[in-house]
């Protein structure tokens, strides 16, 4: 059934002792029992109280009117449950309170009454209420005459709590302080009254709350939380005062859901999944928040309905008798109800016309939040020396260190409140702490009871206790009431967008509509709140049928009972399977006995070696734990590492564009270099021309122009010879390709050059007006004569511009 341990938990045989249970006797280590459910035990369970009405047997599954189920998955946001709450809730005008006293079918009519009679600390926002409770000597203390508490409690100041100066080798008197000190004659109600009750209420008000016991094996957690028929502790309590308050609460509506899991052997396995599905931890949206991934929450409207789900989780949970406890809780357990709520309709109405925001303006009608919080109680595994039983070492070693880090959790959280500087705190160590992280790191009122025994034999053991409870002192905490806006808006406006033709969106709507009605079902006001009666009292007698077929649920619809009956059908053909399996094995049993029994002791010897390199391996929890974590930030680090791949991409394409460009840039600041050394060569050759040409007393005016060559990578058709000066015959110039001459083809290297010397005489006959025209001979792309002309009247820097990279 539970997955980490169904190997495990199949080889071992049930607890087959059927001694009454005998509180605090220390059975001897042989009588030690290996691990079992409640299921397999003789032994009554603390919750066994919880099975008096045998007409409580839906196992808390939610009746709605008609007797249905409906489960909650927590996959669902808050916030989605918060629109559908908003949506569900019936528009009824707020009730008055209801004038009659109140009763429970769990909790005795005495205690109800008392709840409310003591005035409990109000709830502290900024510290952990710390309560430490000294449980009385048991029955093989009081043998071994330790029948007097080593503990001094003294009645005058309940918040005082000393060991006596010679009292087991001290040699002074020691004294600590708490918020609350619970001798050992203190009954469960008072437990209740001073550490759990402000916290419980605050809950009701919108406030996270968590309740824990702390303290070593056998030092009554499970008695203070949960207690006795006569006794009750606080879970059956608080769901008591739960329901009190719903029912004197007329101006709000409530929805309940309840979970309830076990963390054994850093395994979280979800007590209410048929199943007994391992759950999964990850982060939430918000930081520090943690997400139980498919944890079961069951809506609940009665005491009854809490009651069943409490006994169906205690049937699959892990106790098992140690030396010290008969009953020993061998995992930690969470019991949380998560509570909604938000004003009447009618009430915020009234309340809200006319009335105005803090800004000034008028407020819309209606209270648009919906408060939702949680109020966990955690009933700790205890701390624990070596025990005779090997099952409870392996399973003490994973208590034990996820209670090292709760503690080293808490002296860091502490050390931070002191302002010390403290860089990491160890959540991730156990899944403990990765459970309540979000509480320790102060979104949730705490209240913590530690627990001691008055023995002398545990002093050690309790004085960590002590030291743990003073560390929970330091820690500050932050808590604030969770609202959440105007979900009933949003649900509007998701409405509003889907149009009603399509026929999904009627079936949507539809499905909607049913969820809606399921929904308003659950709500909970002071006037519909069931009596702790519940509606097991008002039963209708029931239809022949139903008496003939008194497992079918006639309310389901016929796709679920098509889906019951095809699970049924595979049960049924696993069991043929599993059957002819028998048939296989008992056809095969051997014929020689004695050779079976060598070779089961073969087999025994070869457990035993492995159980004993298990036993070796000490670090087991922390392994199981790291390879957890390691793979929630495996998933984490691929995605990571597929956004780094894709981000190297795109930056190696940048680089090669990056090159591309500078190159390009390159060639273009070179070719216009270039170009501009080849203007200027042109320039100095014209303006030498010219110059010889005005000036007569040039003594180099007779002189030949000397002879311009340009080489450059051009287009020999850019400086063909025009037409005309072919005809007059002048030599002018011409585009030759080396000794190719003129005519190389397009595109291949060309030498500008003046195909025939010019003499000074001849070019000084050249009519300067007419420069253009002769040299118009060198077409310059398709602006060559206007080029020319720039030579003579432009700048350097015009002509440079002029001559762009398609001229040179
Ligand atoms: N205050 C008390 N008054 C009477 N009996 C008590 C008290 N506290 C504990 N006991 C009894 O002592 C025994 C051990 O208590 P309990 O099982 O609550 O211990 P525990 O701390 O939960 O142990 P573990 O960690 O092993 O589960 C039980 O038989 C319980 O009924």
């Amino acid at each position: 059934m539970f997955t980490p341990s169904s190997s495990a938990s199949a080889r071992l045989a049930p607890i087959s002792s059927s001694r009454p249970r005998q509180p605090f006797a220390r059975p001897h280590s042989s009588l030690a029992q290996p691990l079992t459910t409640d299921r397999n035990s003789n032994t009554p369970s603390p919750f066994s109280f919880l099975n008096d009405d045998p007409a409580s047997s839906n196992h808390g599954i939610l009746p709605r009117e008609g007797g249905g189920k409906l489960k909650i998955k927590s996959a669902t946001t808050p916030e989605a449950k918060s629109r559908l709450l908003a949506k569900a809730l019936p528009k009824t005008p707020a009730q008055p309170p209801r004038q009659e006293s109140l009763t429970s079918a769990w909790v005795p009519q005495d205690r109800v009454e008392a709840m409310d009679a003591e005035e409990g600390p109000i709830g502290e926002t900024e510290a952990v209420l710390v309560s430490v409770r000294v449980r009385p000597p048991n029955d093989a203390e009081m043998r071994s005459n330790q029948e007097t508490s080593v503990w001094e409690t003294p009645s005058w100041d309940e918040h005082s709590i000393k060991l006596p100066k010679g009292r087991d080798g001290v040699h002074q008197d020691r004294e600590w302080m708490f918020d609350r000190i619970l001798p050992p004659h203190t009954d469960n109600l008072r437990a209740y009254n001073t550490s759990a009750k402000a916290h419980v209420r605050s809950a009701m008000e919108g406030f996270n709350a968590v309740i824990f016991a702390y303290g070593q094996t056998a030092s009554g957690k499970t008695f203070t939380l949960t207690g006795s028929p006569s006794n009750p502790g606080i879970i059956p309590l608080s769901v008591t005062d739960l329901f009190a308050q719903i029912r004197r609460t007329p101006d709000r509506e409530f929805l309940l859901r309840a979970s309830y899991l076990e963390l054994y052997n850093e395994t979280i396995i979800d007590l209410l999944s048929p199943s007994g599905r391992e759950l999964t931890l990850s982060e939430g949206k918000k930081k520090g928040e943690v997400v139980i991934n498919g944890l079961t929450e069951c809506a609940v409207r009665t005491e009854e309905d809490v009651r069943g789900l409490l006994r169906r989780g205690e049937e699959s949970r892990k106790v098992g008798q140690t030396d010290w406890n008969a009953r020993s809780s061998r995992s930690h357990c969470v019991f949380r109800i998560t509570i909604e709520s938000r004003a009447s309709r009618g009430q915020a109405e009234d309340a809200n016309i006319g009335a105005r925001t803090p800004g000034g303006r008028l407020k819309a009608a209606g209270d648009k939040t919906t408060r939702i919080s949680t109020l966990s109680i955690i009933d700790l595994a205890g701390s624990e020396k070596h025990t005779s039983s090997k099952e409870r070492n392996v399973e003490g070693r994973h208590i034990n260190q996820s209670l090292l880090t709760l503690k080293l959790v808490i002296s860091k959280l502490a050390d931070m409140a002191s302002k010390r500087n403290v860089t990491h705190v160890p959540y991730r160590d156990s899944k403990l702490t990765r459970l309540l992280q979000p509480s320790l790191s102060g979104d949730a009122l705490i209240s913590v009871i530690c627990t001691v025994s008055p023995s002398a034999l545990n002093l050690s053991e309790s004085l960590s206790t002590l030291s743990f409870a003073q560390g929970l002192k330091r820690v500050v905490l932050r808590a604030e009431r969770k609202e959440v806006v105007d979900p009933q808006a949003l649900i509007q406006q998701d409405g509003g967008e889907e149009t009603m033709t399509s026929k999904s969106s009627r079936e949507k709507n539809q499905a909607m509509e049913k969820r809606l009605n399921e929904l308003k079902s659950l709500i909970l006001t002071s006037v519909n709140v069931q009596s702790s009666t519940g509606t097991h009292g008002q039963a209708r007698p029931l239809s022949p049928t139903k008496l003939t077929y008194p497992k079918l649920d006639f309310d389901k619809s016929t796709t679920d009972l098509q889906e019951d009956l095809h699970a049924a059908q595979l049960r049924n053909a696993e069991q043929e399977d599993e059957i002819a399996r028998l048939r296989l094995e008992l056809e095969a049993r051997p014929i020689n006995p004695d050779a079976r029994i060598i070779e089961l002791q073969d087999e025994i010897a070869g457990l035993r070696m492995i159980a004993a390199d298990y036993e070796r391996h000490l670090l087991e929890p922390s392994r199981k734990v790291r390879d957890d974590v390691e793979k929630e930030w495996k998933t984490k680090v691929d995605k990571l590492e597929a956004q780094l791949e894709s981000k190297k991409i795109w930056a190696n394409r940048l680089d090669e564009n990056f090159r591309a460009v500078t190159t390009e840039n390159k060639q273009l600041v070179e070719r216009c270099k270039d170009a501009e050394s080849k203007v200027l060569q042109i320039m100095e050759w014209v303006n030498t021309a010219l110059q010889d040409d005005r000036d007569p007393s040039s003594p180099s005016r007779n002189a030949d122009v000397p002879m311009l060559v340009v080489s450059q990578d051009l287009d020999a058709d850019d400086f063909g010879p025009s037409p005309s000066q072919a005809q007059n015959g002048l030599g002018g110039v011409g585009v030759g390709a080396g000794a190719a001459g003129p005519g190389s083809g397009p595109g291949g290297k060309a030498t500008l050059t003046l195909s025939a010397k010019m003499t000074r005489a001849q070019f000084s006959q050249m009519d300067l007006a007419s420069f253009g025209e002769r040299f118009g001979t060198l077409t310059l792309g398709s602006r060559g004569r206007d080029g020319f002309r720039m030579l003579r009247e432009e700048s350097r820097m015009d002509l440079a511009n002029e001559l762009d990279d398609d001229t040179f």
